[in-house]
């Protein structure tokens, strides 16, 4: 299929990896995230993805969305990007995040959003 699809394992040049599950027929999927790195000291656990990606039958290389929900701290994550396909059929994720750390006051509102990129290949 020279098409990209979202469903199945990635991993990330940070060494987190990510199953998305089956992408439904408006583009909405789920799965869970498995950060290699955290800014916290707590223990990293497995944490709840939430996205969608437009549909391939319209688009062979998709833009997405998707927001991690941390479990082992107070902080979200977005990312956003798109899948390409090389001429072997390999596919890339390229994304960019934004990190948003929970903080106790508006005043420290500025210094709470941190933004980066990462790249996902599959597994297997
Ligand atoms: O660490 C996390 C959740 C895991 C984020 C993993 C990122 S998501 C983008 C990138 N890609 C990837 O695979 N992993 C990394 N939240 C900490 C926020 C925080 C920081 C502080 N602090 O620094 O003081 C205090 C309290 C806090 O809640």
């Amino acid at each position: 299929a020279r098409k990209c699809v979202l469903s199945g394992l990635w991993k990330n040049e940070l060494g987190s990896n990510m199953t998305i599950s089956a992408v439904n027929t408006d583009g909405g999927f789920t799965g869970l995230y498995h950060t290699a790195v955290t800014a916290t000291d707590k223990h990293i656990r497995v944490s709840p993805l939430k996205g969608s990606q437009k549909p391939t039958n319209q688009r062979k290389q998709p833009t997405f969305g998707f927001t991690v929900s941390w479990t082992f701290s107070n902080s979200m994550t977005v990312f956003v990007g798109q899948c390409f396909m090389d001429d072997k059929g390999k596919e890339t994720l390229k994304t960019m995040w934004l990190l948003r750390e929970e903080v106790s006051s508006p005043g420290a509102d500025w210094k709470a959003t941190r933004v980066g990129t990462n790249i996902f290949t599959r597994i297997k």
